[in-house]
């Protein structure tokens, strides 16, 4: 199996939470993101290539460091996540031609992914084949409406559409090109960090050795204290404006 992870430029990345981080702190999150996904991917042992795909310098690097490949974006002349991805399948299937290839896209904000989710996701995938071999796996997000990870077949191209409710449209266009489809759930898979929310909801999880970059930088930095006192205090301000409310309807009574 490849795997393909498309890395938007760094600096851009990550823009939904610029309302509580700054740019390089945006920056320093999704690198260290991408760093506790790929500590899993790059060693698991059923990925014969893991490709990265990113003009970012960054990433460049990344791949060094962590021995896998890098495919510039800019070579395929296309723009957005949904033409990067066709693309780089596309690219996937003219070099294997002619063997079975199964390609899982892989997002680079997914700090908790871990080997026993990829291990659930990879068996899942091979019982879905069991029945015909080509099919389509689609690990959403915990609001069941995102495409976190992606299990395809290059051989029987989808028109992606990533972006909002991608899982069902995905579902929808596996159906629409008659290949068997499956949605899976993942605790870990499913947490993708997109606002602050999500950054809270890892912040106080047990530390358990995963996601270990994102949370070193989370606390090194005093992100973590901040995003936690912001959120106090805007818990501490609800209170007060709910009992000011409550407080106005006793007195009206
Ligand atoms: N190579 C490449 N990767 C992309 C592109 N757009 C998004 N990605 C990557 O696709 C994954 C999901 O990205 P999104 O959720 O769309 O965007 P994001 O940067 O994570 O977050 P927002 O900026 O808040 O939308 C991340 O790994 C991104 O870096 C793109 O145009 N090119
Ligand atoms: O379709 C999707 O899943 C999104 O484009 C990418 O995921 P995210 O925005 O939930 O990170």
């Amino acid at each position: 199996m490849w795997a393909l992870l498309p890395l938007k430029d760094f600096v851009q990345a990550k823009q939904r939470l610029s309302g509580s981080l700054t740019v390089s702190e945006r920056r320093g999150l999704f690198h260290a993101m991408v760093e506790d996904v790929l500590t899993v991917m790059s060693v698991h042992p059923d990925f014969e290539r893991v490709v990265l795909v990113s003009d970012d310098p960054a990433a460049q690097l990344l791949a060094e460091h962590y021995r896998v490949e890098c495919w510039s974006e800019r070579s395929f002349a296309v723009r957005g996540l949904s033409a990067v991805v066709t693309a780089a399948l596309a690219k996937i299937q003219s070099i294997a031609v002619g063997e079975q290839n199964t390609v899982m896209v892989v997002h680079g904000d997914l700090p908790l992914l871990c080997n026993s989710e990829l291990d659930t996701v990879i068996r899942q995938h091979q019982q879905l084949l069991a029945a015909g071999n080509s099919g389509l796996s689609i690990v959403t997000d915990r609001h069941q409406r995102g495409s976190n990870i992606l299990v395809c077949d290059p051989a029987r191209p989808l028109n992606l559409a990533y972006g909002a409710d991608s899982c069902a449209l995905h579902r929808e266009e596996a159906r629409r090109i008659g290949i068997p489809a499956q949605v899976l759930q993942l605790p870990g898979i499913g947490q993708d960090i997109d606002t602050r929310e999500d950054l809270l909801r890892l912040l106080a999880l047990p530390r358990t050795g995963v996601a270990t970059h994102t949370l070193t930088f989370l606390h090194d930095t005093g992100i973590a204290q901040r995003l936690n006192t912001m959120n106090t205090e805007a818990n501490v301000d609800a209170l007060i404006a709910h009992t000011e409310s409550a407080l106005s309807e006793w007195n009206t009574l």
